[in-house]
């Protein structure tokens, strides 16, 4: 599992750790971990042009002493101060000017920066607020013409640590190597595309970070964990029957595209209810089809709602009434009730892209986008549901707090016309099979993502084709 803390608790895991270290103990393993990243990506560092962007705090410090043992090594090192000497960090300016590095001022930066190999981002960490300041746009301009590599410290400035906006310009990083342990910014979009790559540099801090992190990201090993795996004693039923009620006249391929997911994500069987009956049966007779609404269909151990349900929320209504796990997708999150799901004791998870987040939340769409975590958040309280909000990040939020899952194996591929009704199916079959909504939600995603990644393999690819992968995804997860 990758955790990340929030700057807070990052704040508080520091002090307790410096107490008992040597005073500059952590930043000199800081600034040995970020010189060995910077020299691993420069190849060789003699002669090499190394320009440092400097800000007032201890990031600034983090980058003059990496400097300093990049100009040992012979790198030629410039370092740009955004803010005058007796402002900039003592101890990590005189380490670099002793070790032949030359500081100028910020109104030189630029020219310096186009001539770079590398560029050291080190204006502001995890002390920044509000996008970056006037005086250090023009740098994070040059940064964007300049050819040469760049590598934030800790964050790429300018992004919010905590959350994962960006209020304003940040720098664009090809790395960022970071300290202790990821700060949400490296995990949630749109911060997280400011990052590039991530290395986590370790200094000492984990044992002093409480046990519950602010998100998660799970790997192959927690998702294999989670998957349902059949006993000798399994038979169809007790392996989990999972309902959609999905699909209407006007959009019978989403009831398709639904049971495509449900098929392939670990229950027993899939029941289908609705008017696209026939068009699911042609092409998955496996189904169990139904003429009858969600109540008098049989017993199943979790409902699919809402994909491609036009506007008739009578079935809406009637799985909200039933006490099993409900996931919500599309249609079916504008038909809910809100108070008929908070007043469900069984667990409800609501699927929304950005734009079905803004609706329910009443602000405008690029609100949600540029607030994720936020969103994501407050929808999951106001429901009382668990949120699962669609996006490059997925995120998964309950309610009440915890930690919130975050899912990066989505591919850009994924953007396609019912991908998020295959990704409903894959859900509710999961919850079928007893996962929380939460590992239901996060572990579709997962697998979701990947088989995206191993359907399009480079090329664009429908729907159908990412729910034909997901089991080359299962596969791959448990090997
Ligand atoms: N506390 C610790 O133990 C450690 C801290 N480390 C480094 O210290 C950083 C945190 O240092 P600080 O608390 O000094 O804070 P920062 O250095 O992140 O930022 C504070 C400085 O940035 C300026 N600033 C704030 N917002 C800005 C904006 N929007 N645009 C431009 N400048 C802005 C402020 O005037 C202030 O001087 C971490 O991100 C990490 O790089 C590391 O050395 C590891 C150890
Ligand atoms: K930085």
């Amino acid at each position: 599992m990758r955790t990340a803390y929030s700057v807070q608790t990052v704040r508080s895991a520091e002090r307790a750790l410096m107490a008992r270290l040597p005073e500059g103990a952590l930043m000199q393993r800081a600034a040995a971990g970020l010189a060995a990243a910077c020299a691993e990506l420069l190849g060789r560092v003699y002669g090499r042009r190394v320009v440092l962007l400097v800000g007032s705090g201890d990031n600034g410090g983090d980058a003059l002493y990496a400097g300093a043992r990049l100009a040992r090594r012979g790198a030629g090192v410039t370092a740009v101060l955004l803010a005058s000497p007796e402002k900039t960090h003592a101890g990590g300016l005189a380490a670099l000017v002793a070790a032949g590095g030359r500081p100028v001022a910020g109104d030189r930066g630029a020219d310096a920066v186009a001539r770079a190999d590398l560029v050291v981002d080190g204006i502001v960490g995890i002390g920044g607020r509000g996008g970056l300041r006037a005086d250090a746009v023009p740098l994070a301009d040059a940064v964007e013409r300049a050819r040469a590599a760049v590598v934030a410290v800790d964050l790429p400035s300018g992004v919010e640590a905590g959350s994962g906006e960006v209020r304003g310009r940040a720098v664009r990083a090809d790395l960022t190597v970071t300290f202790g342990t990821h700060k949400p910014a490296l995990l949630v979009d749109p911060a997280r595309e400011y990052a590039g790559s991530v290395r986590l540099v370790d200094i000492g801090l984990r044992p002093k970070l409480p046990a519950e992190p602010e998100l998660e990201a799970l790997q192959h090993t927690d998702v294999a964990a989670l998957l349902p795996r059949p006993g000798a004693a399994s038979d169809k039923y007790r392996r989990g029957v999972v309902g959609i009620a999905a699909g209407s006249a006007r959009y019978p391929g989403a009831a398709v595209l639904a049971v495509s997911g449900a098929l392939r994500g670990g229950a027993g069987a899939v029941r289908y209810v609705g008017p696209a009956g026939d068009a699911v049966l042609a092409r998955f007779p496996e189904t169990l089809v139904s003429d009858r609404g969600p109540k008098e269909a049989g017993r199943v151990q979790a409902w699919v709602v809402g994909p491609g349900a036009g506007d008739d929320a009578s079935a809406v209504g009637e799985v909200l009434g039933q006490d099993v796990p409900v996931l919500i997708d599309a249609d079916g999150l504008r038909l809910a009730d809100r108070a008929a799901v908070r007043a469900r004791t069984a667990p409800t998870l609501l699927t929304p892209h950005a734009g079905e987040a803004a609706a329910l939340l009443g602000v405008a769409r690029e609100e949600v986008e540029a607030a994720r975590l936020a969103s994501a958040r407050e929808l999951a309280d106001r429901y009382g549901a668990t949120v699962l909000l669609k996006g490059s990040t997925t995120l998964v939020a309950d309610p009440g707090g915890g930690p919130v899952r975050v899912n990066a194996t989505g591919t850009g591929w994924l953007a396609t016309a019912g991908s998020g009704d295959v990704l409903s199916g894959l859900a509710g079959s999961l919850l079928a099979s007893g996962l929380t909504a939460r590992d239901a939600g996060s572990v579709a995603a997962y697998l979701h993502g990947l088989a995206g990644r191993y359907a399009a393999d480079g090329a664009p690819a429908g729907a159908h084709d990412v729910a034909a992968a997901i089991p080359d995804a299962w596969r791959d997860v448990l090997s």
